[in-house]
């Protein structure tokens, strides 16, 4: 059945979004601040709300969203790959609280929107609490070339998009600083370990993470120069600064404020996060990536599971 899907957000990952849906027959709209059309025009007959706003944009689109009249029956998708820096809440929890009665789905994979606006196959995952939303979103977007699982763990599945991009930075420095697939196949297998601690105790299934929106998304940004928190970096390793970097960079790279959010977190709840905590100390300029590199090396050797 045509659905109507608004989508917020004219950036890469919103129009890559807007091209899945319209080749499936959908009526879509694509909205940003520079629209002429208005948010309150748009969303009056949606069925599907899909936000794929930077996370920075997030709240304010959801202020925007609560001012106006909405049909309850509106099903909201968040595809942000974020944390929120004041309150280190996840795209859907914010979503959630804005709009408690209705069904809020998580949409999160290795999904480089370049490869995707390529017409290069895919898939990813729809998660959410409410199964029913989650399976008319699968519908919505998948086709011969767009491969869509559901999922009933939308924290696991937004937080396995969203953690791996601190490492897709690392991953980056490891390609940058040229040390060798055993190094990258070391430090992408011990980043995932460190996703999976603080997601679980975070409330994620720890399966979840060795899912496509976890381990797949990890592989995708890890190795390919279209991930923007690779080319971040990647960058950092050939001696750029941060400034320098962001200044040439095209998009978004999220993985910047996760990192920041994911030590204030870690430092808050006792747990021990080696790779994030050297990408934090890389992104502050208070090590070189080689700094970075034997911090890791020389750490207290120990047993691989039970640190
Ligand atoms: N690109 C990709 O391959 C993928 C990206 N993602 C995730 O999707 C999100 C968006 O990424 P991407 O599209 O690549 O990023 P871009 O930088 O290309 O686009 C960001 C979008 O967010 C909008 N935005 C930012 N702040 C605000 C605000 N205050 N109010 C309204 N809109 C705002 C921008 O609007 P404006 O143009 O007006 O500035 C723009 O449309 C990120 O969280 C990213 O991690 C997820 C999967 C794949
Ligand atoms: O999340 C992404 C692909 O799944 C996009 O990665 P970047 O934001 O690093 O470009």
């Amino acid at each position: 059945m045509t659905k109507s899907v608004v989508i917020l957000g004219a950036g890469a990952w919103g129009s890559a979004l807007a091209t899945l849906a319209k080749a499936n027959d959908h009526k879509v709209h694509i909205w940003s601040r520079r629209s002429s059309r208005t948010l309150e025009k748009l969303v009056e007959d949606a069925d599907i709300i899909v936000s794929a706003v930077s996370m920075k944009g997030v709240r304010d689109v959801v202020s925007q969203l609560q001012g106006l009249p909405l049909s309850p029956e509106i099903i909201f998708v968040t595809a942000t790959k974020g944390l929120d820096p004041q309150t280190t809440c996840t795209p859907s929890q914010i979503w959630q609280e804005a709009f408690p009665n209705h069904p809020v789905v998580v949409l999160s994979g290795p999904n480089l929107s370049q490869e995707i606006q390529q017409e290069l196959p895919a898939a990813t995952v729809v998660a959410s609490n409410v199964t029913s939303a989650a399976e008319v979103v699968q519908l919505v977007f998948s086709s011969n070339r767009f491969r869509v699982y559901t999922n009933a763990d939308p924290l696991g599945v937004e937080l396995g998009g969203t953690l791996k991009n601190v490492m897709a930075i690392a991953a980056g420095v490891c390609d940058g600083l040229q040390l060798g697939t055993n190094a990258k196949a070391a430090l992408l297998t011990r980043g995932l370990t460190e996703m999976v601690r603080i997601g679980v105790h975070w409330g994620a299934k720890q399966e979840t993470f060795y899912g496509l929106s976890g381990l797949g998304d990890l592989l995708a940004t890890g190795n390919s120069p279209l991930s923007r928190n690779y080319q971040v970096g990647y960058q950092l390793a050939c001696g750029k600064s941060l400034t320098e970097i962001l200044t040439h960079l095209q998009g978004t790279a999220e993985g910047i404020n996760t990192t920041k959010v994911l030590m204030l977190r870690s430092k808050q709840q006792n747990i021990s996060m080696p790779i994030t905590e050297q990408v934090y100390r890389l992104l502050q300029a208070e090590v070189t990536p080689r700094q970075a590199l034997l911090e890791l090396m020389l750490r207290d050797i120990k047993p691989e599971y039970n640190e």
